[in-house]
């Protein structure tokens, strides 16, 4: 069996962070391992407390995982410190992880922080140039690239910029745009659109985890870049489209058990 490992924040609503991270893992047909960075106290209406984790116990957990279990794939999601990205680009590094996604979260669907200012910088130096694939939204795009992305123009701009700091390939997702969700890919060389059709619900606590959670999964299992992504939009649109309507605020999405098996 495949192994997925995710890097991520707990989110005590069950609906994204290491809880998303692993049910997609589970659906995908991998077996999912998890290093927990911070402690989020969270429900569907938003986040009312967070404990970033010492970088040092981030690190134990990774070589506790990566020493035994090993790992086909990682992604990386709520890192919150600049230490903590440290501690994790020097451990993907200790451990060959080449294939690492990288999901650069910043604020929850409510407007919480989940990653402290200062660590911006170290996303961009430290963590970046690891990345097979970075997921960014666009606000995330913005604030990593200092594009202001007000055109298509602009975000293929935007995708470029992220490129050159050493991702290898880069999908600004377009979840936050007007109309159906269209993710822009940039491999180095071409572009690629991911056309979707917009659900209009409020149960969109956790796309961007399970986006990026499903793409280390297919990736583990041996697919393209390409291949990955455009399961992992199926799948993502899918969970949205039969979210359990829980909770008052932004609701979490249905995972489905062993919806790999369906694939071929
Ligand atoms: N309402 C929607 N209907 C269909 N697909 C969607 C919708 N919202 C997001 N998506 C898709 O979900 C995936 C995650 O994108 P999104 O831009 O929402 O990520 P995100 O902004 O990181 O998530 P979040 O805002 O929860 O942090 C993308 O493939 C996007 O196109
Ligand atoms: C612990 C944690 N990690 C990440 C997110 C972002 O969620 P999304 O998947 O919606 O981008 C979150 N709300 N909480």
């Amino acid at each position: 069996m495949k192994r997925t490992m995710t890097i991520a924040g707990s989110d005590s609503g069950g609906g994204a962070g290491i809880q998303a991270d692993l049910k997609t893992f589970s659906a995908m047909g991998t077996f999912g391992t998890s290093v927990i960075t911070a402690i989020t106290a969270q429900n569907t209406l938003g986040v009312t407390d967070v404990y970033g984790l010492p970088a040092k116990i981030v690190e134990s957990q990774i070589d506790a995982v990566m020493s035994d279990i090993g790992t086909d794939a990682a992604k990386t999601g709520m890192l919150f410190s600049a230490e903590i990205i440290e501690a994790v680009a020097n451990k993907v590094k200790k451990w060959e992880i080449e294939n690492l996604v990288v999901d650069p979260v910043m604020v929850a669907k409510s407007g919480d922080r989940l990653l402290k200012e200062d660590a911006i910088e170290a996303m961009r130096r430290k963590l970046i140039p690891l990345a097979l694939v970075i997921t960014p939204n666009i606000p995330e795009a913005e604030v990593l690239t200092d594009v202001s992305i007000k055109s298509e123009e602009d975000r293929r701009i935007a995708a470029r910029v992220l490129h050159s700091m050493g991702a290898r390939y880069v999908i600004v997702k377009g979840g936050h745009l007007e109309g159906d969700p269209v993710d822009l890919l940039f491999d180095g060389q071409r572009f690629h659109e991911f056309r979707g059709e917009r659900i209009h619900t409020n149960n969109t606590h956790g796309t961007g985890c399970t986006f990026s959670s499903a793409i280390a999964a297919q990736i583990a299992r041996g697919r393209s870049v390409y291949e990955a992504i455009s399961i992992a939009k199926r799948y993502v649109s899918e969970a949205i489209r039969q979210a359990p309507h829980i909770g008052a605020g932004h609701g979490p999405l249905q995972h489905f058990p062993k919806w790999e098996a369906d694939l071929d």
